[in-house]
């Protein structure tokens, strides 16, 4: 046994003061295959060990409906230890907690913290790598709590606050957490930082280990109020970040509220969204109408195409009507909300996901989980600057966390479309994302907060190149000096470390008074900062494209963006006019919010905000300040496997099919993505002339 780690467990809470240093080893594992159930799955038990409550999914059903939702508190494994938790918290000033998924971490900790005042003057924050499970959490606790959200208990997500002098329980993305470090790198307004789902290791989250670690120290040299810091997963490798952070301790809560009852299917499928559409047909006859289906899928025209299939195929399929819902990061806020309203009474709930819905969220209803194993990851090639999505199988970490979505208010099932033999061949874990993302943002923002990122204590130090080229970009965009020794910011690199967006994008707003096109460049960095505006439906493709002919501009993708903002802006019945336009009527209230707070921050640096009319070619050549490494030249001669141009990185790349320069292929292009599916793309791509770029240089 290891003297480093503890568990508790609702059972052993009493005695296990006496038996502090006990290792517990009570993980997701699987223990033993069961008999066949039906033709395509094999039945698996989880190992619930001795720590479930067992109950019948009668028993289970009948209490999750009848009791309320303090009873229900009550019952979470995390709760029953409470005091057990507290003294630890109280002991250790940086521990990892791990404990099942369900059994209320995330939701518990930070009530059970604020309930025993362990905060005192200062505030708890709790960070999500997600968006959607920063405010569905937030929203569920100020319920627990019996407040509105946004007194006690809120949330911050990019360009969304809600929280007041009064927030106690913050519960915020990581991301924001790490611009608050800019501001602050000693984070004076937290007493306790809870870093959650830490198992994601997104590249803020890695970020904010460091900063945290550096600033507890310097926090207790300086005998300011001790930073209190809890890493908590259900799913993470505990001994990488035991050994990052000092050794610290471990503990293990035993226990989950309800058991989730894995499948695997008997043989590989070489089609899993077909087998998704086929699974979710055959649990649809045989399951009672209120166990609902969260089925994982890899991204929006995926989820589209299976929604269409699903209904065509209900029309004459037997069971109960299907409610369905697509969940994923490009759809409108409200929309994604939808998710969490429970089915019209007799019909089922069939959501449908990216993996955005993976790890943190409670769907209520859920019981039967459906996981296609496979996921679309970005990586990113320091060299090139190309970003590559492709999709690929998701790890055992990420598929024990979809089951996870299921038995949260009742026993549950994890129908895996993948073998068992194939989901022990998997990594246990994603590489971190810090290895695989651009970095010139985050190296912005260390560099802002006085940290140097040469030596900065990362868990996982990124590739040496992809530091550099980040380096050496954030040179050329003239934010940071000396990047051969101590690289810092230069007046105009610390304006541009203010804005809550890619430097490349900043500079552009800090460029644009010199182009007369301020109000242009707001409104088009505001809607490239949001998810996209067009909205065209499976089966009106030809007409929606039909209708954004009269937004399109000669000039290309940004200036038709730009066109497009301009009339919603003026548009009076502005929810009737996007549906008439096949535009995303909550996606352009969102990027409306986003300039107005981009906005703020340029009004606060006395920046001039002009406008250059019709002179669309200023906007283009302020848009080269930023995104001057992003230029594409057309080949001459025959295209190479159908890519006409090639990058200044020298990537060979088409133009995305969606761009309004088709069919004309000027000869000079600006794009703001490279996106690498099954070919490279040109994606928002502009006309531009070779002598606007800076020099005139035409590759770097
Ligand atoms: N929005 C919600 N609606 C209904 N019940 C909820 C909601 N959020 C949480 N719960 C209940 O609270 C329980 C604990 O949730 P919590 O998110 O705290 O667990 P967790 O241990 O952090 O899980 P995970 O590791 O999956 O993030 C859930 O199992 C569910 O029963």
């Amino acid at each position: 046994m290891d003297s480093k780690y503890a568990s508790i467990s609702a059972e052993n809470a009493k005695s296990a003061n006496k038996r502090k240093h006990i290792l517990s080893i009570n993980k997701l594992n699987i223990k033993k295959a069961k008999t066949p159930l039906n033709a395509t799955h094999i039945k698996i038990s989880p190992n619930n060990g001795d720590i479930n409550v067992k109950k019948s999914d009668h028993e289970a059903e009948k209490t999750a409906i009848s009791e309320d939702i303090q009873e229900a508190r009550k019952k979470l494994p995390v709760y029953a230890v409470r005091n057990r938790i507290l003294e630890e918290i109280r002991k250790n000033d940086t521990m990892i907690l791990i404990g099942e998924t369900g059994s209320g971490k995330t939701t518990q900790i930070p009530q059970i913290i604020h309930g025993a005042r362990l905060e005192g003057a200062g505030a708890i924050a709790i960070t999500q790598p997600r968006r959607v499970a920063a405010i569905t959490i937030a929203l569920r606790v100020a319920a627990e709590s019996k407040t509105e959200v946004g007194s006690i208990v809120g949330y911050t997500v990019r360009f969304e606050d809600v929280t007041s002098p009064r927030t106690k329980i913050k519960y915020m993305t990581d991301g924001m957490l790490l611009r608050e470090a800019i501001i602050d790198p000693l984070l004076k307004a937290y007493s306790v930082v809870v870093l959650d789902e830490a198992h994601e290791r997104t590249v803020s989250t890695d970020v904010l280990f460091g900063i945290i670690k550096i600033a507890q120290k310097e926090r207790t040299e300086k005998k300011l109020t001790p930073l209190k810091v809890i890493i908590m997963s259900a799913t993470m490798d505990v001994d990488t970040f035991s050994k990052y952070f000092n050794n610290c301790p471990v503990i293990y809560l035993e226990g989950r509220t309800y058991p989730v009852t894995i499948f695997h299917s008997k043989t590989p499928h070489e089609d899993y969204a077909y087998a998704a559409v086929c699974t979710i047909f055959q649990l649809h006859s045989t399951m009672p109408f209120n166990h609902d289906f969260l089925v994982f899928l890899t991204g929006q025209e995926e989820i589209e195409s299976v929604i269409y299939n699903i209904k065509q195929i209900a029309k004459s399929a037997a069971g109960p009507p299907l409610k369905l819902c697509p969940l994923y990061a490009g759809l409108p806020a409200g929309k994604q909300l939808q998710v969490w309203r429970a089915a019209p009474a007799g019909a089922r709930k069939v959501v449908l996901a990216t993996n955005i819905a993976e790890a943190s969220v409670t769907i209520p209803g859920i019981k039967c989980v459906i996981d296609t194993g496979m996921v679309k990851e970005r990586t990113w090639c320091g060299g090139t600057g190309a970003e590559r999505l492709r999709v690929c199988r998701c790890a055992q970490a990420a598929a024990w966390q979809r089951a996870g979505r299921a038995g949260r208010d009742a026993p549950g099932r994890a129908y895996r479309l993948y073998t068992a033999r194939d989901f022990q061949g998997r990594a246990a874990h994603n590489a971190p994302e810090i290895v695989r993302c651009p970095l010139a943002p985050t190296i912005l923002s260390l560099i802002a907060m006085g940290v140097e990122p040469n030596t900065f204590p990362l868990i996982n130090a990124p590739p040496a190149d992809s530091v550099r080229t980040s380096l050496n970009l954030l040179r050329e965009l003239g934010a940071v000096e000396n990047v051969d020794t101590t690289p810092t910011l230069t007046v105009l690199g610390k304006k541009m470390a203010a804005f809550p967006i890619d430097p490349k994008y900043s500079k552009i707003l800090l460029s644009a008074p010199e182009y007369d096109c301020l109000d242009e460049a707001l409104s088009l960095v505001a809607i490239l900062s949001s998810e996209n505006v067009f909205h065209a439906p499976m089966h009106k493709r030809e007409e929606a494209l039909k209708v954004k002919q009269k937004f399109t501009s000669p000039l290309g993708d940004h200036i038709t963006l730009l066109n497009v903002f301009k009339a919603f802006c003026k548009a009076t019945l502005k929810k009737q006019w996007c549906k008439e336009n096949y535009l995303n009527h909550k996606n352009l209230t969102y990027a409306c919010e986003v300039r107005q707070q981009l906005l703020k921050i340029c009004q606060r640096f006395n920046l001039n905000v002009s406008s250059c009319g019709q002179a669309h070619e200023q906007v283009l050549k302020c848009l080269l300040t930023g995104l001057f490494s992003n230029c594409a030249w057309l080949r001459e001669g025959a295209a190479v496997g159908g890519a006409r141009y090639v990058t200044a990185g020298g990537v060979p790349a088409r133009l995305h099919p969606a761009s309004a320069l088709l069919p004309a292929r000027p000869p000079a292009l600006v794009y703001s993505e490279l996106l690498h599916t099954t070919r490279a793309y040109l994606v928002t791509a502009s006309a531009v002339q070779a002598n606007w770029l800076p020099g005139g240089k035409r590759a770097r």
